[in-house]
């Protein structure tokens, strides 16, 4: 359920010189032929390494208080911050990730201490089970000049103390906390990957990389590569998505060309590959039923050449207004937004079988998205929500599947690992819909490589630990030429 291209994290090792090392964070500042430069408008001193520290813990203590999701809550945190230099704020972002993708551990140690799991006793644990400082350098890091965070108590130096000589995990614990997996998603998970099931969780853990689409409206991708090598950016063409530009280090988005313009979109290549299997052509009618904030749609338009039409449904008000300005910026033209109330609204029916294309990119638990929303694993929502949301799925797709015209397509796909919301989901369908089968990935989309092509199941199926993309499952269902075409068809798409 990633509705934000999510920040990119990556493993801290705070705090660092600046400007140089391996284990400096790659920001623009740290890149070779890049020099400290700020931002302009950027605060002209770099923060102490106490402050990152204060700013650490004041966004970990937000993420901990509110129920919005990390990556929103870090957006509008540097959004109040906007002087602040990229340095910074790239320190401050791999800590805060780095907190978040330990969160189990730090909680499991300071459980078997008996203190409570606070953001201050797990920034204190990180400091010296992580990056293995002493309890005098940590000490000395809290309590100093302004923007520092509080002295040091007795608490706290014991607590420093009774961990010092350890490291983050430990020979006692689950391998469920070790794996940072969630009660709720332990056993669907071991079910879905049996012996994998350690390694795909390892992957889970691990930052991503910056995944780019270029907007071939725009631009061509060796055009785009090209510049970005000029600018000693270290981007490579994706291995899979055609479209795709890899960033495998974190660096500051500011750096981005043409990202402000609409020549690149942030997005997994894995999605990429998911609006590749609609396989719109130009001149076709799509709909793109839970478009959110428009990202397949997007690349889904690119694929028509801004040529045919597409409605991107969703009935989030605000994330469709969110998609139009990106189709502005995109250049995109053939895309318009159609706001439902829910997914029978009677647009639905007024539309049955008028589209070539029908996307349903589902509400999910996001499961595969862990790399880049660790916090995600552990929204109380989730906990509750997983019956819920297959049941919703269901309803999406049912309804959905109406606007398939005979001979059509519908692709059915999520961002969740779990075969409860991907193949027994489709089967369900099938079983209930005989107009609709099945069209094997080789088939739908011939120029997949055949370590994606080759899924037993038939469908997309991809995992960190196999492709190094987000989790994505998608179908591709046909529906029968002979299938008997519905009554008729009132307005055009998006009326
Ligand atoms: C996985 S997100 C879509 C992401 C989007 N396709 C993209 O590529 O950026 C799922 C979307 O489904 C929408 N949604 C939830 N319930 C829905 C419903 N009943 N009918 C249609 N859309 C729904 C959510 O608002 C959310 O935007």
């Amino acid at each position: 359920m990633t509705l934000l291209p999510a920040l990119p994290f990556r493993e801290s090792r705070f705090p660092k010189a600046r400007g140089g090392g391996k284990d400096t964070p790659l920001r623009p500042e740290s890149l070779p032929s890049a020099p400290p430069t700020p931002r302009p408008g950027a605060d002209p001193l770099p923060m102490t390494p106490a402050a990152r520290l204060q700013a650490v813990l004041d966004l970990t203590e937000e993420i901990d208080r509110t129920a919005r999701p990390a990556d929103a809550v870090i957006a509008a945190f540097f959004r109040a911050r906007r002087r602040m230099q990229d340095d910074d704020r790239g320190t401050v972002l791999d800590l805060t990730g780095a907190l978040l993708r330990h969160r189990a551990r730090l909680g499991w140690w300071l459980d078997r201490l008996g203190q409570s799991d606070t953001p201050r006793n797990r920034l204190l644990a990180w400091l010296v089970l992580a990056e293995r400082r002493r309890p005098e350098q940590v000490s000395r890091l809290f309590g100093g000049p302004k923007g520092a965070p509080a002295t040091l108590d007795e608490g706290d130096a014991a607590l420093l103390a009774k961990l010092r000589g350890h490291t983050v995990e430990h020979p006692d614990m689950p391998e469920a906390v070790r794996l940072e997996c969630p009660d709720w998603a332990l056993a669907p998970l071991r079910r879905r990957f049996g012996e994998a099931f350690a390694t795909e969780m390892q992957a889970l853990l691990t930052p991503p990389p910056l995944d780019l689409r270029v907007n071939t409206i725009k631009a061509a991708r060796d055009a785009v590569l090209r510049d970005m090598k000029r600018r000693d950016l270290p981007a490579e063409a994706s291995e899979i998505a055609p479209e795709g530009i890899r960033i495998a280090q974190s660096l500051s988005l500011s750096r981005l060309p043409g990202l402000k313009t609409g020549e690149v979109e942030i997005q997994d290549e894995g999605s990429q590959l998911v609006a590749r299997l609609v396989g719109a052509r130009p001149g076709d009618r799509v709909a793109d039923f839970c478009a959110g904030a428009g990202g397949k749609t997007l690349a889904i338009a690119a694929q028509m050449q801004n040529r045919g039409r597409i409605v991107a449904c969703d009935v989030s008000e605000g994330r469709l207004k969110r998609a139009a300005e990106r189709f502005r910026r995109a250049g995109v033209h053939n895309a318009e937004t159609r706001l439902l109330s829910s997914e029978t609204d009677k647009w639905v029916k007024r539309h049955k079988a008028g589209f070539d294309r029908v996307l349903v990119d589902a509400p999910c638990s996001g499961t595969g998205t862990w790399r880049r929303n660790p916090d995600a694993r552990w929204r109380p929502e989730e906990e509750q929500g997983l019956e819920a949301l297959v049941a919703l799925q269901a309803r999406i797709l049912a309804s959905a599947a109406r606007l398939v015209k005979p001979g059509g397509r519908l692709v059915y796909a999520t961002c969740s690992l779990l075969e409860e919301e991907n193949g027994a989901q489709v089967a369900a369908f099938l079983a209930a819909h005989p107009a609709f089968h099945p069209v094997p990935l080789r088939d739908a989309a011939p120029d997949l490589p055949p370590e994606v092509a080759a899924d037993p199941s038939g469908y997309l199926s991809l995992t960190p630990a196999r492709h190094g993309t987000d989790g994505f499952f998608a179908a591709v269902l046909d529906r029968a030429d002979s299938d008997p075409a519905p009554t008729a068809v009132t307005g055009t798409p998006g009326s």
